[in-house]
Formats: C-alpha cells, structure tokens, sequence
C-alpha cells in the first residue's frame, strides 16, 4: 500500500514511564484512519510523535517516507487540527486566513476555498471569540486547508462539541477525505463517532494498541455493544422489534452486533426517530471495551 504514514512499534516514555509502548499505525494514501481511546491512552502522544513533534524511545516513523523527527520537511503537505483550536482573538477570520495564506504563499482564492471547504461561508467575518465552539473548529480546519495539504491529521476534533457539531464536523473531515482526496487521520474517545469516518480504526488503551481493523471488524469480532441511551428500557424493546438481540444490564443496553453494520446504524437512527438519545456505544470485548471506558 502506498503510505503517507508508517509507524511500528513506537515506543515513548515521559520519567522513565512508558505511555506509549510498541504502537503501530498506518495511514495508507487516500485512506480515512480512526484513532481511539479513553483520555489518556496516547493518541495525541502517538500524534505528536507521528509527526516529529515529539521525541520518540524506540520505533520508526516515517511521514511522506521521511522520519520527521530528523527531517521537519516530511511534514510537507500535512495539515494538523488541533483539539483545541487557537486563533488571534482581535481580527475577522477570514482576514487572518488572508495573512496566512500571506505568509506560506497560497494565493487569495485559496482562502476563499477554504472557507467554502470548511462550511464557514457567513461567519468569515467573526471574530474567532465570535465563533461556536463548532465554528471554531471549522475556523482551524479552513487554516490547516490553506497549505492545500494532502494529509489532514486531526487530534480529537470534536471532544469539546455539542452533538451536533460534532456530527458537522466528522461530515466535514468525511467529505475532505471523499472528495478532496486527502488522507486523514482523527482521533476521538468515542469510536461509534468514527464509524462513519474511518474506513480503518486502531484502538488505544494504555499506551497499547487494543485492537485495529475496519468498522465491521471490530463489531463483528466483539459480538456485542453496549448503548448507552436516556431511555434502555424502550431502547431495548425497539432494537427487539427490530429484530435484535438486546437487553439491559444496569450500565447500558447490550446488543448483538455481528450482523450487517448498516442494520445497526439503521437501528440506531430508529431509536433517534423514537426520541431515545443515544448517548454513545462502546464495543463489549475485553481490552476494546477497557478502551472505550472513557
Ligand atoms: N509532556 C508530558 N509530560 C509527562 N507526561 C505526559 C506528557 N504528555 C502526556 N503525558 C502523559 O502521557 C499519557 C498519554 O497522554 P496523551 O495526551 O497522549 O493521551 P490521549 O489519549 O491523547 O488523552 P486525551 O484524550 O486526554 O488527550 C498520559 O498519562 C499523560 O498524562
């Protein structure tokens, strides 16, 4: 597979602690990668270390075929989105993405893409204290686009999201990846946000990579999900309908989920329609369900 990133057993230690212990990810070309984990398993260490920001204790790492710890130009063509974005506070957006584009040598109507590409089409003249949460985001995105990057790495894009931000932006990073043919790699603690993202998900927990593989993968070899949801009980009762094997054990509602994962999500959206949120869904196996704890 022709890779944009290729790390193998990467190993980082803060004091002499590991918190990253022999890791492994690929982001092949094109590719929509997950990365998830509860707070703390590693992922924006394995990022920062992924992208030469950060010192590695054992591993490689090659970014564009380069290792960037050694050579900061394998970063070339790489766009970052950080999960707390942080933009000058005193001027219009769109003229600090003027300045920007300014500074690497993009060209005017590079911006006005990126602001089409990033949805902030009637907010580019916000201030950035101006902006949703949501839009802020979207404001980092529409920065991290001017350098017409072709692989877009984003470390937990949406852990500080009303719900449906969150969803606006995975579509975004979706679309960027399906249209636009960047190669993507985003991280979050919450896997069923992924789903729809990431054609290939690695899950993290304690510094270990827990498990990796595609969406179906990962449910079919786990078996069973657990929602969480403001109502089990009727939640129970639709996925039975429905004709799923589901019941409640105090924590959630336990559901078989080795058949087709567009029943699933079709379940799901059901539920949704039937008013039961459903507040997230973790995959009950051992070390993949420790992961998704968070
Ligand atoms: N600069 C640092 N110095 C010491 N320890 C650190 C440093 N950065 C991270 N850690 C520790 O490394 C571990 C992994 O942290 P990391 O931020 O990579 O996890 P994460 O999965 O991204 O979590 P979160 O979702 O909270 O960002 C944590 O135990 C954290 O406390």
């Amino acid at each position: 597979m022709d890779t944009v990133l290729e790390a193998r057993g990467v190993v980082k230690k803060y004091r002499g602690q590991p918190v990253l212990d022999r890791v492994d990810l690929e982001v092949g070309r094109g590719e929509a990668v997950g990365l998830v984990g509860p707070n703390g398993a590693g992922k924006t260490t394995l990022i920062k270390v992924s992208l030469g920001l950060a010192r590695r204790d054992g591993g490689r790492v090659l970014l564009n075929g380069l290792d960037p710890w050694r050579e900061p130009r394998a970063r070339e063509g790489v766009g970052v989105v950080f999960e707390r974005p942080n933009l000058p506070s005193s001027m219009p957006v769109v003229e600090f993405l003027e300045s920007a584009a300014a500074i690497i040598g993009s060209s005017p109507s590079r911006v006005d893409w990126a602001i089409r590409a990033a949805g902030l089409e009637g907010h580019e003249w916000k201030t950035f204290p101006q902006l949703s949460a949501g839009l802020k985001q979207r404001a980092a995105i529409a920065h991290a686009l001017l350098g017409e990057p072709r692989f877009l790495v984003a470390d937990e894009p949406t852990s500080n999201l009303d719900p449906l931000e969150r969803r606006e932006v995975l579509r975004l990073l979706a679309r960027l990846n399906r249209e636009h043919g960047l190669s993507l790699l985003v991280s979050s603690h919450v896997i069923v946000e992924l789903l729809r993202v990431a054609t290939r998900i690695y899950v993290l927990a304690g510094g270990r990579l827990a498990a990796e593989g595609s969406p179906e993968d990962l449910f079919r070899r786990a078996g069973l999900a657990r929602l969480r949801t403001s109502n089990p009980s009727l939640a129970a009762e639709l996925l039975r309908s429905l004709g799923f094997e589901a019941r409640e054990d105090g924590l959630g509602v336990v559901v078989r989920v080795d058949g087709p994962l567009h029943r699933f999500y079709e379940a799901l959206a059901r539920l949704g329609r039937e008013g039961v949120e459903v507040l997230g869904v973790d995959l009950v196996e051992p070390g993949v369900e420790e992961a998704m704890a968070g």
